[in-house]
């Protein structure tokens, strides 16, 4: 298998390169060159398979070259055994035709822990293999450091430097992160908001000449193609467990950076039937504005009770354009250049094509309180606010009521205490016991003003030797 940028002059990688890797040299995104797709019979007899089996299943082809049948098989189990449900991706019925995909039973209670658990265990065989050091850099509106660090802390060969926007995550995500010491991990609380954190991680990948010689940057993020990869599987398991191939479901994923909703679309690009992808924003709704008029426009960021998804750039949202332009390398990166100094319009047959497939709600902070409340008042279920986003837009889908719809739980509500005590459901959400403890345990944090010297200058005095 060999791997593609979205913006067609960086070379063409294996996958051993692309895990080691963060953006291409040409600024884009890596995407596999072609897709592995299962047949109707294929499709019937993994519909039998356990968690573990069928993730094997569909990640062989993609990791081809670097891990052999036996090794990656033995990788996923012990992944996957750290979860605290036995089948990993519980799903869980709420009312005739709405599901929750319950994904936060890995260790940080969110759905990163499945591909972060994954991703840092290939590291670590890796770069052992190879007798390299690297150093990894990531951005989190919340959930994607504590998972990354979870997931990588086990590596030897890493430094990790993780950036949060300070104050702009929850008290609970920030000691999930500011907990997990050790003289190679590093959280830098930056004041500014998610998007700066993010843009300041790409343009370390884009010039890493920060760091001293024989280091590179590696990503734990979503532009890292292994975390996509990995979070295909759980669509492949909740279709086969409602009716697939023979029935198709639509799926309600609350979305942000949209790593995780472009894993379902190409969960349908291998055989999975898919009826719907419905794009649940928060008022951070760059997405949805998108698929109402065509226009890709920058919004200012705003703070929400669904933290991890404000975000105003979309990072996977360019490995979908490449696909709606019909893989055009040149393309995207004219388009990409565009939006960097602005707003663009995608053209009307891109749109079309994005529409055959997706759909979009906003939902405002009042709303997810609402719908938080309500599930709970009918089913003694509690969602945490950005399944709660999901839900809501799932029941939007009036037109579309009739088939079985999955909302992907993204998150544990434990992790927001706040948001759901501002629901008043009269309960709360209790950490599970290896995290009972978190309140008592010391904080290691730097908090750096938003500037990227000052973060590089950071990194390179705190690299490890
Ligand atoms: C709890 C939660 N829900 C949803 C999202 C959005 O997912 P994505 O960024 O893949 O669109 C995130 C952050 O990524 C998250 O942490
Ligand atoms: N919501 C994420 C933001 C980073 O997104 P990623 O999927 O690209 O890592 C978070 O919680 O950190």
């Amino acid at each position: 298998m060999r791997y593609i940028s979205t913006r067609g002059t960086a070379p063409t990688l294996s996958f051993e390169e692309v895990l080691l890797t963060g953006l291409a040299s040409d600024g884009g995104l890596y995407v596999p060159e072609s897709l592995p797709s299962f047949t109707v019979s294929e499709l019937e007899e993994m519909a039998s398979l356990d968690y573990p089996s069928l993730a094997h299943r569909i990640l062989l082809p993609f990791v081809e070259g670097a891990f052999e049948s036996e090794e990656l098989q033995s990788i996923i189990d012990e992944t996957y055994a750290v979860f605290r449900h036995s089948a990993v991706a519980p799903l869980v019925q709420l009312d005739h035709n709405q599901w929750v995909l319950e994904l936060f039973h890995g260790p940080t209670l969110a759905f990163k822990d499945f591909a972060l658990q994954l991703l840092g265990r290939l590291l670590d065989t890796i770069l052992k293999r190879r007798g390299e050091k690297v150093v990894i850099m990531g951005a989190t509106s919340g959930d994607t450091g504590s998972a990354a660090i979870a997931g990588c802390q086990r590596c030897d060969n890493i430094d990790i430097f993780i950036l949060h926007p300070h104050q702009r995550v929850s008290e609970v995500q920030r000691r999930q992160m500011t907990t997990l010491s050790g003289p190679t991990i590093h959280n830098l609380a930056l004041e500014g908001n998610f998007d700066d954190c993010q843009a300041m991680v790409k343009a370390s990948f884009r010039d890493q000449s920060f760091l001293p010689d024989g280091r590179s940057l590696v990503a734990v993020n979503s532009i890292n193609w292994a975390r996509i990869m990995a979070q295909i599987v759980y669509y492949f398991y909740a279709g086969l467990a409602l009716g697939a191939p023979h029935r198709a479901a639509a799926y309600s994923v609350p979305t942000g950076n949209f790593g995780d909703i472009f894993a379902g679309y190409l969960a349908s690009k291998m055989g999975l039937p898919v009826a719907q992808l419905m794009i649940a924003t928060n008022r951070n709704d760059v997405l949805h504005r998108l698929l109402t008029s065509g226009d890709y426009a920058r919004q200012t960021l705003e703070h929400t009770l669904s933290p991890s998804m404000d975000i105003s750039v979309s990072s996977n949202f360019e490995r979908l354009m490449f696909d709606l332009y019909d893989r055009d390398g040149g393309a995207i990166a004219d388009l990409m250049a565009a939006f960097d100094d602005g707003d663009i319009a995608l053209s009307e047959g891109a749109m079309a094509n994005a529409r055959m497939m997706f759909a979009s709600h906003r939902v405002d902070d009042a709303q997810t309180l609402a719908c938080i409340s309500e599930v709970w008042d009918k089913t003694g279920y509690l969602l945490d606010p950005h399944s709660a986003i999901g839900y809501a837009a799932a029941l939007s889908a009036k037109e579309k009521a009739e088939l079985p719809w999955v909302t992907l739980a993204t998150a544990h509500p434990a992790k927001f205490p706040d948001a759901i005590g501002q629901a008043s459901v009269g309960t709360t959400a209790h950490l599970p016991l290896h995290l009972a403890g978190l309140f008592e345990l010391d904080e290691h944090f730097d908090v750096l003003t938003n500037d990227i010297a000052a973060v590089q200058r950071f990194m390179s005095e705190h690299l490890g030797a």
